[in-house]
């Protein structure tokens, strides 16, 4: 059954450990209003620590994914009440990008349609992002007289070649899916059809690994790329001590079936964790 967050402006369904998680203002072209921020922080909120979800799939109602922020209620209604209320919407948005970065479960942006500016954060914020060859990308801040802000700006530099970001920021321009997956801005892209069917293959996929080592790998990710080689080392060393605290039999389950039933092969896909002991 289909839940709505208070205000409405977000719906999903919990479909066989797939939480589909939808922007929800069709008719404004799923823009980011404050509401909608709030909503889906409190979306997140619910969903992150359910057992039945392993993964979490973000899309948008009608023909857009979003349209990025509200120039009208993010900005110009906001503005108009003073800095703090400013700073105010800025945490509430930033926040949930945030959250939904480091999030427990495995995320997929599945971009269906229009993807401008504040967009950004959501897309990069998921850990995979598949988009439809029809859906369009664009950096528009440019064209209505702002930098890219709210990471945007950062977005583009961490997935695109510098030359690219800088055309992209500069330019305004919009690129379809297909240039967005040749540019790195998502894994994949394919026919508005198939896209669904893609993405619940792909997320079958990962509800089979083990969700601990999927989480530490995940972080592991993110936060290397900062990181200089020798702190990497370190870091992924205490962050795989730190995940075996949390599940020490997984990978000896996966070892056992490898080595000793021979039931399984790591380089071919996960093992079975329905055979592990509690
Ligand atoms: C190409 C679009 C996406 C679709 O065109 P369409 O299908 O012909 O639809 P409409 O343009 O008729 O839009 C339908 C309705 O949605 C509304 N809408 C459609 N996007 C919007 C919208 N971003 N706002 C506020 N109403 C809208 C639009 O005004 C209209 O409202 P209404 O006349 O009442 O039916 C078009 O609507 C459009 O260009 N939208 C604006 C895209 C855009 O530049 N987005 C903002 C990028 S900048 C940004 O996100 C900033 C990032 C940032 C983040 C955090 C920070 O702290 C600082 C910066």
């Amino acid at each position: 059954m289909t839940e709505t967050s208070t205000n409405g402006t977000v719906t999903y369904d919990v479909i066989d450990r797939i939480a589909w998680v939808r922007f929800n203002r069709p008719d404004k072209r799923n823009c980011m209003s404050p509401t909608l921020n709030r909503d889906m922080m409190e979306v997140l909120d619910l969903l992150e620590f359910r057992d039945d979800v392993g993964v979490l799939v973000l899309s948008g109602e009608g023909t857009a994914w979003s349209a990025g922020m509200d120039l009208k209620e993010y900005f110009r209604d906001t503005e108009a009440k003073g800095l703090g209320a400013t700073r105010a919407v800025q945490r509430e948005a930033y926040g949930w990008w945030r959250r939904l970065r480091w999030y427990q479960k495995a995320t997929i942006a599945m971009v269906n349609g229009w993807c401008f500016g504040g967009g950004y954060g959501p897309l990069f914020a998921c850990d995979l992002a598949f988009a439809a060859d029809e859906a369009q990308f664009g950096l528009s801040e440019i064209n209505w007289g702002i930098l890219p802000g709210g990471g945007a700006t950062k977005v583009a530099v961490e997935l695109l070649p510098f030359r690219k970001a800088m055309y992209h920021a500069m330019m305004g321009e919009n690129v379809d899916g297909k240039t967005a997956a040749e540019w790195g801005l998502v894994n994949e892209s394919l026919p508005l059809d198939q896209l669904k069917a893609r993405v619940t293959e792909v997320a079958n996929v990962l509800l089979k690994k083990n969700p601990v080592a999927l989480k530490a790998t995940k972080d592991a990710v993110r936060r290397v790329g900062v990181l200089s080689y020798d702190d990497a080392e370190d870091y992924l060393i205490r962050a795989q001590e730190a995940a075996n605290s949390y599940d020490n039999e997984g990978r000896k389950e996966g070892i056992r079936q490898f080595i000793d039933d021979k039931s399984f092969k790591p380089g071919l896909g996960a093992y079975d964790r329905s055979k592990q002991k509690a």
